[in-house]
């Protein structure tokens, strides 16, 4: 089946490039000037410099060359998935859509699956998630994935499309688990990144890891997600990548939190919109959900480290 990649970030660009080693993609820009700039360089330069791309991997503005791939890949950031399906969603219709977004919206507290279902109903939809990053990917790193797809035939024909020698992917039914999980590691991500960058070292992050994987599972498993994949790649899996690399895009954020600098506005962070619609929907649910509460705090600057450890660390004892 072709493939289609919408979103020329770095996410989508390596996906493009890895796949294309299995035949033709077409990784479709927004912009008709980073798509020229592509073309003439053979490079994404802006998000994805040093890798070439591929004879394979056709780039394009025009959203009707990309939509006439049977497999469409949706690597934008989750808080614009709503907005790229309801700008294409007649060119969508009748295609497989794979969504690559790690996240919870904002205004809904969905998934990215659920905004896909909310808006096309009818959309035969998978998600794409895991721990991976875009340079290990597009450099032909080995890399395993899970695949989530409530229909088990179609999440088998996804999984033999889009796994390459250098990709591997397992798949799974359970969509929630997948969405949940991937999102959630990135709110973990900013904590862990926080107490490294304020020095209070790595004891530290294993309790936040553990702690939050803990918060993970809780909201997980109350939406109806198996806790088998929460302990998969697109929860353990993710959790441990994200929470221990400065290639990491939210553990950086949350670096620079507890060094007491700024962090590039225009970088995509995940875990910043995610911590708030989880937080909220904690509460809806009657949750307890400490350290994305503290997360929250702390990027609304409510709270400083020192404050949001004290209140951690003060809270009643338990079992584990
Ligand atoms: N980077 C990584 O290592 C990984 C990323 N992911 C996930 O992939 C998703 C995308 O991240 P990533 O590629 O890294 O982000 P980037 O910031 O690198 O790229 C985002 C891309 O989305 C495009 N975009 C944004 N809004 C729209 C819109 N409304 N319509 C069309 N295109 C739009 C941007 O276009 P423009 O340049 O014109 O703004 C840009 O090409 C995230 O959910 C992330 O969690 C998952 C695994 C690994
Ligand atoms: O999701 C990722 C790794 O699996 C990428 O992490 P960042 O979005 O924090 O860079």
């Amino acid at each position: 089946m072709s493939v289609g990649v919408i979103g020329a970030g770095a996410f989508g660009t390596a996906l493009a490039i890895s796949l294309s080693r299995n035949g033709p993609v077409d990784l479709w820009s927004r912009s008709e000037t980073h798509a020229n700039a592509m073309r003439a360089d053979r490079e994404n330069r802006s998000r994805l410099p040093g890798v070439a791309l591929p004879d394979a991997l056709r780039v394009t503005s025009d959203i009707t060359r990309v939509a006439g791939n049977r497999i469409l890949l949706l690597a934008v950031p989750m808080q614009q998935l709503r907005s790229v399906l309801q700008a294409h969603a007649p060119d969508f219709r009748d295609r497989f859509l794979v969504a690559c977004c790690k996240g919870i919206e904002l205004d809904s507290g969905i998934g990215p699956l659920g905004v896909i279902s909310s808006l096309l109903p009818a959309a035969r939809a998978a998600l794409l998630t895991g721990p991976s990053f875009a340079h290990d990917i597009a450099r032909g790193l080995p890399t395993a994935l899970t695949l989530a797809c409530k229909d088990g035939d179609l999440g088998k024909a996804l999984q033999h499309e889009l796994t390459t020698a250098n990709l591997r992917l397992y798949r799974t039914r359970d969509v929630t688990g997948a969405e949940f999980g991937g999102a959630l590691k990135n709110v973990v991500a900013i904590a862990c990144g926080s107490v490294i960058g304020a020095g209070l070292g790595e004891s530290a992050r294993a309790a936040l890891m553990t702690r939050g994987y803990a918060e993970m599972r809780r909201m997980a498993i109350v939406l109806g997600a198996e806790p088998e994949t929460l302990a998969g790649l697109s929860g353990f899996g993710d959790l441990a990548l994200t929470c221990t690399s400065d290639l990491s895009r939210n553990y950086r954020l949350g670096l620079t939190l507890g060094r007491g600098e700024t962090f590039d506005s225009s970088v995509t962070v995940e875990g910043v919109a995610t911590a708030r619609a989880v937080a909220t929907k904690a509460a809806a649910m009657g949750l307890e959900m400490p350290i994305t509460q503290s997360v929250v705090g702390l990027l609304a600057k409510e709270l400083t480290i020192t404050d949001a450890m004290a209140d951690l660390l003060s809270r009643p004892l338990k079992e584990e």
